[in-house]
């Protein structure tokens, strides 16, 4: 078997590193010679999570375009340009058979290169409305695997496989081991536990929302861990103080938290929609409302419409909180109505269809 080299590149956010962590695992198992590295941006939170997980990473020092008028922008094209020809020597270096892009700005300049060295190329597109790196990079790839239908709109139909969204093989068997993830976290067996997410970086309002409901989750004999952000974690830190609240900035070990959960407040960002459902507990999904085209919402209530999660929106989450939740932890059977629906929705099979596609492009080259 020859030694595979693969570049993995994408970043900014977990909801484009970790499906390219969940690939490079699944290409680890199925080519144990194969070497890797990921390209992620130098200042961005993949730097960290990525050696975490056990691969090299090269920064690049690039940027998003601000859409706003911004000074940041002037600086863009320099950048742009040093990105460009640092992918150049990073992929002269390390002559990768495919590279595969997870969306995120730093992975536009390392695609583009690759495409016009004629490298073969595959890129994963989490959301139903694809981010502008993926839309600019559509054309020059050879393989676009997507997790909604209808993609057509924005990409070559020829190029589209529909898989799903990868996700770590560790959160696969989430539900087995409960006990031990309570006692791993501290948690009480005779309390509710409620996890808080707020996407890879946390959520302001979700934080807020937590915060003005601590006295509630006291009542109701709710324990909450707390997922409040990096950005946020000085600001919120002080309730690790409360018996029944554990604060984190980021969860290192998803799969502990999901399985200790009995319900989950969640931002609705793509990967988390995936991964909830496998993981199949009651949800209740805030949107955030500043994406592009509104996507978290019609993630959110794909979902919510199959009466498989409750969805409220932020601007409804003064008037409905209270009451959604209060209901769903005194009523056992609407919680497990949501966990068997949600389950149903789950792909399990998206990181091996996706590895498929890229074996395609070996035996191509
Ligand atoms: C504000 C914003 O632009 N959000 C976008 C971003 O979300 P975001 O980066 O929040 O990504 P997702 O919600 O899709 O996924 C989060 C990932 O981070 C992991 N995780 C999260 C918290 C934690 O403490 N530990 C941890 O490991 C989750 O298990 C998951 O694997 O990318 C998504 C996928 O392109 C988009 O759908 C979102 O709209």
């Amino acid at each position: 078997m020859e030694n595979y080299r693969f570049i993995l590149s994408g970043g900014g956010t977990g909801g484009h590193i970790y499906p390219a962590i969940a690939i490079a695992n699944e290409l680890k198992r199925r080519y144990p010679k194969a070497e890797f590295l990921f390209v992620g941006a130098s200042d961005r939170m993949e730097m960290e999570k990525v050696p975490q997980e056990g691969y090299s990473i090269e920064g690049l020092w690039i940027s998003g375009f601000q859409r706003k008028l911004s000074f940041k922008n002037l600086s863009f094209p320099l950048k742009l340009i040093a990105s460009l020809l640092r992918s150049r020597k990073i992929l002269k270096l390390f002559k990768p058979h495919v590279v595969i892009g997870t969306g995120g700005f730093a992975s536009g300049p390392l695609l583009q290169v690759a495409s016009a060295r004629k490298i073969p190329s595959l890129i994963q597109e989490q959301n139903s409305f694809p981010g502008v790196t993926n839309r600019l990079l559509a054309n020059k790839v050879d393989k676009i695997c997507v997790a909604y239908e209808g993609l057509e709109r924005f990409f070559p139909k020829d190029k589209i496989v529909l898989t799903g969204n990868p996700i770590r093989k560790d959160l696969l068997g989430v539900m087995d081991n409960q006990i031990q993830a309570k006692d791993s976290f501290k948690l009480k067996h005779n309390k509710h536990t409620l996890l808080v997410l707020g996407g890879s970086l946390g959520a302001r309002r979700i934080n807020e929302l937590v915060e003005s409901n601590l006295q509630l989750f006291e009542d109701l004999k709710v324990e909450v861990i707390w997922q409040c952000g990096k950005l946020y974690y000085d600001t919120y830190k002080k309730y690790n103080g409360l018996e029944y609240v554990q604060v984190h900035a980021f969860l290192n070990q998803m799969n502990l938290a999901y399985s200790a959960a009995d319900i989950i407040i969640s931002r609705a960002g793509a990967i988390s929609v995936s991964e909830l459902c496998v993981v199949g507990k009651p949800v209740i999904f805030i949107p955030s409302p500043n994406v592009a085209e509104d996507h978290q919402a019609k993630n959110a209530k794909a979902i919510a419409d199959k009466n498989a999660a409750v969805l409220i929106t932020e601007k409804h989450l003064e008037k409905d909180f209270k009451d959604e939740f209060s209901e769903l932890i005194a009523n056992n059977d609407k919680r497990k109505t949501l966990s068997d629906n949600i389950k149903k929705l789950a792909l399990t099979n998206a990181t091996n269809e996706i590895v498929d596609e890229i074996g395609k492009l070996l035996i191509s080259k």
